[in-house]
């Protein structure tokens, strides 16, 4: 029964916060940075074990702690409740949890990632025991990507196969991807509280969408299709929460409505105009990549309204604009994290190489250059893997100092030669 799941991270173009609140938003999923989870039997045991190195944190239950939740009738109700529920936590069984099996973590840095963990395979897997989850992931954790969605997607594709849900064994059908959305949907919420659902539906379908949430919060996605756009990640290395920065903007809305509603319903407009330039970029010569590039300022600038940029973001911002290379606007929640540099039209690598050596030289900032688009969630049987790399795997895996290089060759769809269910 041991396999792997895997998911990828994201962009956002546009509409980060914006989201939240029913605006439109698109967002593609980079193919280059993933999350994997393996899963295996525990031999001759009957805990259930989760092991997150790059977050240097395990934890093991044992059978009986869960039994005595899934045992009592109250317990029993809230599970069955909950698990008929995938727009909202069950509050009653978030309680429950945090007293019984969450109790010492509850204060801790790691809380968040072993709830996520922990309401999915109650309500996804619960009479599963004996086996371990360990997560591996190459994309910088905090920092924008979308990290905290592609684990969710990961969990949840592993707790519902485990589970019986999701039986497919040569594709992952339409249905399956629905079920991974809606419970990587309720992994977001466990992690960040109020997620539009933007992350985890580009981590389980891969691809380009513009997306949008519902007042009565069903989610309505269409797939674009456009060309690479050029363009650099760079990562501040600067530590935020998701959570902590929506939960501000939610404080701004709330204190000013009648002037962040029509910021945000700015940032929604913006949305649908970028896409529509986005699905003919290559039309009116240069017109329509000039306006793209504009959106991209325009959002950065409303983005900036809201708080949630930081210092070490408008360095980035300020120096593609001094070596005029093109458009820089932070991505995902911002407070530090990620910035996404769309390049102008003739740029010479010789100008790319010195916005990306002056940031990792002079701030010690990383940065990618990635391909935008590509595989969504997949899943593959260790059998049906050659023993010499399903050895390399578990060495990736067990390797807490697993280099990115490693994990690529041993996992990542284009260099590892797995062959990857999706
Ligand atoms: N590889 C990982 N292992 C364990 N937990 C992870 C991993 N990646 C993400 N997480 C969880 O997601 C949280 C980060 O999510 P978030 O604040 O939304 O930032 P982002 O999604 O932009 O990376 C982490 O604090 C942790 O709880
Ligand atoms: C700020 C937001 O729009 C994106 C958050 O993305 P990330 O967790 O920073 O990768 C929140 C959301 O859409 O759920
Ligand atoms: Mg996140």
């Amino acid at each position: 029964m041991s396999f792997i799941t895997s998911a990828p991270g994201k962009v956002i173009i546009f509409g980060e916060h914006s989201a939240v609140y029913n605006e439109p938003a698109v967002a593609a999923s980079v193919s280059s940075l993933r999350a994997y989870t393996l899963v295996e039997r525990l031999p001759g045991k009957s805990s259930i074990a989760l092991n997150f190195p790059d977050i240097d944190f395990s934890h093991e239950w044992s059978h009986q702690e869960i039994d005595k939740l899934l045992n009592s009738e109250h317990g029993k109700k809230l599970i069955s409740v909950a698990q008929g529920d995938t727009k909202n936590l069950n509050q009653e069984l978030v309680d429950l949890l945090d007293a019984d099996l969450l109790s010492n973590l509850k204060d801790s840095f790691h809380y968040h990632a072993a709830f996520c963990f922990l309401y999915l395979y109650i309500c996804l897997c619960p009479s599963v025991t004996g086996v371990a989850f360990s997560v591996k992931s190459t994309l910088p954790i905090g920092a924008g990507l979308g990290s905290s969605a592609s684990i969710s997607v990961c969990l949840a594709l592993a707790m519902l196969k485990l589970g019986g849900s999701i039986t497919s064994a040569d594709c992952l059908t339409e249905n399956d991807k629905k079920l991974v959305n809606s419970w990587s949907f309720i992994g977001e919420t466990c992690i960040h509280g109020t997620p539009s659902g933007i992350d985890n539906a580009v981590a389980t379908y891969g691809n380009a969408v513009l997306f949008k949430r519902e007042e009565d919060g069903s989610t309505d996605f269409k797939f674009l299709e456009f060309p690479q756009i050029p363009m650099i990640l760079s990562y501040t290395k600067i530590p935020r929460t998701t959570k902590v920065l929506v939960n501000n903007v939610r404080e701004l809305f709330n204190t000013f409505p009648d002037i962040v509603k029509p910021i945000l319903g700015a940032m929604g407009n913006l949305a649908l105009i970028g896409t529509a330039l986005l699905e003919h970029l290559s039309e009116n010569g240069e017109e329509n990549y000039s306006k793209l590039l504009q959106l991209i300022r325009v959002n950065h600038g409303l983005l900036v309204s809201l708080g949630v940029s930081h210092p070490g973001l408008e360095t980035i911002k300020s120096l593609s604009d001094t070596l005029g290379i093109g458009e820089t606007k932070l991505t995902g929640a911002g407070g530090g994290g990620c910035s996404l540099t769309i390049l102008k039209h003739g740029i010479q690598r010789k100008e790319i190489d010195d916005f990306k050596s002056t940031l990792e030289t002079q701030y010690c900032y990383g940065t990618y250059e990635t391909d935008l688009g590509g595989m969504g969630c997949s899943f593959v049987n260790v059998s049906d893997i050659a023993p010499n790399d399903a050895d390399l795997i578990r060495n990736v895996f067990t390797n807490t100092e697993s280099s990115r290089e490693e994990i690529d060759n041993a996992l990542l769809p284009s260099t590892s030669n797995i062959t990857w269910i999706c």
